[in-house]
């Protein structure tokens, strides 16, 4: 819904609203729990239905945590936060923003890939929209609710490559909602302008379509022709319904992702997360890493395992980094090895399509020594290349064995180790296994959140490697300066900002990115880099005349914060 936020002489925000009653306090975008003022009490109809005691936000943050941390499992820790988020929204981010290490992993990777597991049976309430293809010729209508009209930006799914755990069909959509409360959390989007939609195009999945309490349309996934006019009527709606929407593409499997993303990319203002928020964060925590191993990037050797959506948007985009550096785009190629289920990726492979860039000549590895030229696996690449650095997109839960770990530390003093599959069963490798395997030596990052690593000095935080250091701060670069398109440049800039304020900048020792704590202003200073290259490539209406400070009102005054402001009556 539209929230228009007044400022008085004064620059004290507040809202104007004709909402009373129970339509006030079943929102959850103005609900505010058991804090409504007196005046708000009266003025509101308010009085008897919410309690006559009165809690400050603050407290009731510390309250709810003390309750999410005395349940048992981190799934209920999930529906609870789930259910507060579509009661209270307000007290749902202030509550995120205050304990975000904790709250993080509930919300997201890795709770929310058994979330999505388990969608049917943790229902409580609607929450976005599901487009189920029997629904195709009313878009227009399911789009059309006023409760929407606030959007600014979206994120949808069709639920087939849910994190590593595959089709979840309509149950994916834990992610479109996972994702965009990082939106709000990670870098202040208003929670009234985020969408998260499912394209409820059936599912592979049959113990989904076994499941009596399956949420979706239970059929087979819909594919070829029929999926693509789906999704064009899709698209279509969303252009007519919200002309300047920020549309985000996630968890779409292989076969569709890329081809979706090219196909809209120069229509409306989208990216896909997978491919390029990936590719960003992949980026800016090598460039950090660069520093703390000593080895520039020119002189890196790459082994990427999955040659999937995230595996070749993160070559392409180091790539792209390499390129920045003054390296010739051929010898950069020189510098990358992919290996997929069938080992390295060579030009033997007759069935390649986007990897194909990224194969090796047979000629270039002649001299190789391994096993079966045929079937060249992981363990023989990393002997075989040199290879410094590994990173891990597969799916394929550890396959980064003690071995392999070994082998890649003989190459290089400290080997840099990203085993980014999500949630914590398809990650590659456990970080602390590798950092025991290399006497601490190796640069480790994963996708999902662990716990810290015990040093002789104290505990090391293991570096979380996900796209959410990315997505949340290009969306609010893009949406704050009104961009109308997302280009390949804004993720290499984004991850360039990133790595200017990685603490290993200060400390050699220190870890690739600042703590989920900051991750605010890290979002922050993202925000900026993304909005000023959206006006020097004439993506905005904004001339190139504005200067830094101008980008920065603009920014913070986008931003939201999880507090509760007056309400007045609208006059
Ligand atoms: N940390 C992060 O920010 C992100 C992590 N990911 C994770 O990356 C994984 C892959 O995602 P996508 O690339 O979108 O999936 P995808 O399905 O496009 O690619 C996966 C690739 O891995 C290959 N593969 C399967 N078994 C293998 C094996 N034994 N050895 C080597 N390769 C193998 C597949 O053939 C496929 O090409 C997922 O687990 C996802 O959670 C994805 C995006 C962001
Ligand atoms: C992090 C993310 O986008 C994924 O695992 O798919
Ligand atoms: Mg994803």
């Amino acid at each position: 819904m539209k929230i228009d936020i007044k400022k008085d002489d004064k620059g004290q925000k507040y809202v104007e609203l004709d909402v009373y009653g129970y339509d006030l306090i079943n929102n959850p975008l103005l609900n505010k729990g058991r804090s409504f003022s007196h005046e708000e009490r009266v003025n509101f109809k308010l009085r008897g239905i919410v309690p006559p005691s009165n809690f400050p936000l603050e407290e009731i943050v510390d309250k709810n945590f003390q309750v999410i941390l005395d349940k048992s499992t981190d799934l209920e820790r999930h529906i609870y936060l789930r259910s507060l988020q579509d009661r209270n929204e307000t007290l749902f981010y202030a509550l995120l923003n205050k304990y975000i290490e904790k709250i993080m992993p509930l919300v997201y990777t890795p709770t929310v890939g058994l979330a999505c597991q388990h969608f049917g049976q943790i229902y409580r309430r609607p929450r976005g929209v599901f487009i189920s293809h029997p629904n195709r010729d009313a878009i227009d209508e399911i789009l059309d609710h006023d409760y929407f009209d606030g959007t600014e930006v979206i994120v949808v799914s069709d639920g087939e490559r849910i994190l590593g755990l595959g089709d979840q069909g309509a149950g994916g959509m834990g992610i479109p909602i996972g994702k965009l409360s990082l939106y709000t959390g990670c870098a202040g989007i208003a929670p009234n302008k985020t969408l998260p939609i499912i394209l409820d195009v059936g599912t592979d999945n049959e113990q989904l379509l076994n499941d009596p309490l399956y949420i979706g349309w239970r059929h087979k996934r819909i594919r070829g022709a029929e999926y693509d006019e789906f999704i064009d009527k899709f698209v279509t709606a969303v252009k007519k319904r919200f002309p300047k929407v920020l549309l985000q593409w996630e968890d779409f499997a292989q076969p569709n992702a890329l081809k979706l993303l090219n196909r809209y990319k120069n229509e409306l203002c989208t990216f896909n997360d997978d491919i390029q928020g990936t590719a960003s964060i992949v980026v800016g925590a090598l460039l950090a890493a660069t520093i703390a191993s000593g080895v520039p990037l020119a002189k890196q050797k790459i082994i990427v395992v999955g040659a999937g959506s995230a595996g070749v948007g993160i070559a392409n985009l180091i790539l792209d980094a390499m390129v920045d550096d003054g390296i010739t785009r051929e010898d950069a190629y020189k510098a990358f090895f992919m290996v997929d289920r069938y080992g390295l990726i060579t030009d033997n492979i007759e069935s390649l399509d986007f990897q194909k860039p990224f194969s090796r000549k047979s000629s270039d590895i002649a001299e190789w020594r391994v096993a079966n030229s045929q079937n060249i696996n992981l363990l023989e690449t990393v002997i075989n290349s040199g290879a410094t650095m590994l990173i891990g997109v597969s799916a394929q839960g550890g396959i980064f064995t003690r071995e392999v770990i070994k082998a890649l530390a003989k190459n290089t003093e400290r080997p840099i180790v990203f085993p980014l599959s999500n949630p914590t069963e398809k990650c590659e490798a456990n970080p602390h296994d590798v950092l025991d395997w290399t006497d601490a030596k190796a640069i480790v990052g994963t996708g999902t959140a662990y716990s810290p690593y015990e040093t002789v000095n104290g505990p090391k935080r293991i570096d979380q490697v996900n796209n959410s250091y990315i997505f949340p701060g290009l969306g609010l670069g893009v949406l704050a300066i009104g961009a109308t398109r997302v280009t390949d440049r804004m993720f290499l800039i984004a991850a360039k900002a990133l790595a200017a304020i990685s603490p290993v900048n200060h400390n050699k020792d220190g870890n690739l990115l600042p703590p989920l704590s900051e991750v605010r202003n890290v979002s922050r200073d993202i925000a900026i880099a993304v909005a000023e290259e959206a006006i020097r490539e004439g993506l905005t209406t904004y001339g190139h005349d504005l200067n830094r400070v101008e980008i920065e009102e603009i920014i913070d005054d986008y931003i939201w914060e999880p507090v509760y402001l007056p309400y007045y009556l609208k006059k």
